[in-house]
């Protein structure tokens, strides 16, 4: 039978693009089976450089996290990896807190690093799976 696929944003901060293209590598076998959206430089590179189908949206400071806070507020997302760089202001700072507001508003899981996103991912993969 026929699964729905899970509906993933990934977004990430230019400090942290590097990261989720290592990230995506090690979980492209899954999220290739994923339904995928990024905000629009991150889905850039995932499609350059992970090869992985992903509709992009709007770039961040032009709006992206706001189409993605949308859309998970809808319940049109099951997830969201958002590799935040906390070290660099953001221009768009009032849009970032509202994405992240959302999730939390909506229930849906939000992983803001590496570390948050594998246990994420591996869950999502694996759902019936114990965590070690
Ligand atoms: O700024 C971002 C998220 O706040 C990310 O946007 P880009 O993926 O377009 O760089």
């Amino acid at each position: 039978m026929a699964t729905t696929p899970i509906r993933i944003a990934l977004i990430a901060h230019d400090g942290r693009k590097r990261a989720m293209v290592a990230l995506a590598t090690e979980f492209s076998a899954f999220l290739q089976q994923c339904t995928l959206c990024a905000t629009g430089t991150t889905g850039q590179r995932l499609q350059d450089e992970v090869g992985l189908t992903v509709e992009r949206l709007l770039s961040g400071p032009l709006g992206g996290d706001l189409q993605i806070g949308a859309r998970l507020s809808v319940g049109s997302l099951d997830a969201v990896v958002f590799l935040r760089d906390p070290m660099t202001a953001q221009p768009h700072e009032p849009d970032i807190n509202a994405l992240v507001r959302a999730c939390d508003v909506h229930d849906v899981p939000c992983a803001t690093n590496v570390a948050g996103a594998r246990l994420l991912l591996r869950q999502l993969w694996h759902p019936s799976q114990q965590q070690p």
